[in-house]
């Protein structure tokens, strides 16, 4: 059954990927502080996360939020972290429950666990061969000031759960790539998400029914050292994409049938 979904941030990269696949299948209210710049579907709201008001306006009605909003660059300042991604997702989280609102998305990164990546482990963690994983119940280990806004993100989202019962599921997303994997960048070939599996991700996000969920967002890439395990098992995850499927921007090779 089509939701009515609060998409923040829809404006953005993970934005377009989700809409370019979903834009027919829910009842889409979009929040962005940019104005579109293209035909969008459903309403368009122009208003800043952290404008309390608007972001409850913004949510009457609605039955899940996909909460994508924020300062996305790995090299953010602390001053921009703490409005955008920590203050913005608290105001997301707080309306949300006051609203009734069933279920949140919020978008974590790699980031927020991008110090196991160690030297020792670097970099034949990013190939094949390497079995070390990482499934979600690791604690975080930020690499930057971003890192850590995701990670007190996902804590925001436990407190929601545990607290006020609103379902809950941080996806750390790995290199979401338009059309093919980062070329000459192993680390961005192992976490690299394809537009059609973000896509198909957030979907089950929307529609699957959960608790409060901590999984990682790439697609089931050969090369992988993050566990997609725990999105298959809690939300019906299945991927198509593989980037060991191309060589730079050539598909190359077809899944077994
Ligand atoms: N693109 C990727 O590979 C990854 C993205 N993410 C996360 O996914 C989310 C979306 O990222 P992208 O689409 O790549 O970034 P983006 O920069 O393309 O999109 C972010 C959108 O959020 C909006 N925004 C930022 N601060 C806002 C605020 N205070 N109020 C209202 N709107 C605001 C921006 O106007 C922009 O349209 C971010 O939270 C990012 O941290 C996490 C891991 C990887
Ligand atoms: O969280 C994010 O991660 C991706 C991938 O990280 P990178 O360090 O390999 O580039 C990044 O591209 C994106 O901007 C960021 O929001």
């Amino acid at each position: 059954m089509a939701q009515s979904v609060l998409l923040t941030g829809a404006a953005g990269r993970v934005g377009e990927a989700i809409l370019g696949g979903l834009a027919d299948d829910h009842e889409w209210r979009l929040l962005d502080r940019n104005p579109p710049t293209d035909d969008q579907p459903g309403e368009f709201v122009v208003a800043d996360i952290t404008d309390d008001d608007a972001v409850r306006e913004a949510m009457d009605g609605i039955d899940v939020v996909i909460h994508l909003a924020g300062d996305p660059r790995p090299e953010a300042p602390w001053d921009s972290v703490l409005t955008n991604n920590i203050d913005g997702t608290q105001t997301v989280f707080e309306a949300a429950v006051d609203a009734g609102v069933e279920s949140v998305v919020f978008a974590s990164s790699n980031h927020a666990v991008g110090n196991y990546e160690t030297d020792a482990r670097t970099p034949e963690l990013y190939r094949e061969h390497d079995d070390y994983l990482l499934d979600g119940t690791e604690l975080p280990r930020p690499s930057n000031l971003y890192g850590v806004s995701k990670a007190a993100g996902e804590t925001l989202g436990r407190y929601y759960h545990d607290e006020h019962d609103l379902s809950v599921a941080c996806v750390r997303i790995g290199n979401l790539t338009e059309g093919h994997p980062p070329i000459d960048y192993e680390r961005g070939q192992a976490m690299w998400l394809s537009y059609r599996d973000c896509a198909h991700l957030f979907d089950r996000c929307i529609r699957a029914d959960y608790g409060y969920e901590i999984v990682y967002g790439i697609s089931d890439n050969d090369r992988k050292y993050y566990s997609i395990e725990r999105a298959r098992e809690a939300l019906g995850y299945d991927p198509e994409d593989n980037s060991a499927y191309y060589d730079g921007e050539e598909r190359v090779a077809e899944p077994d049938a």
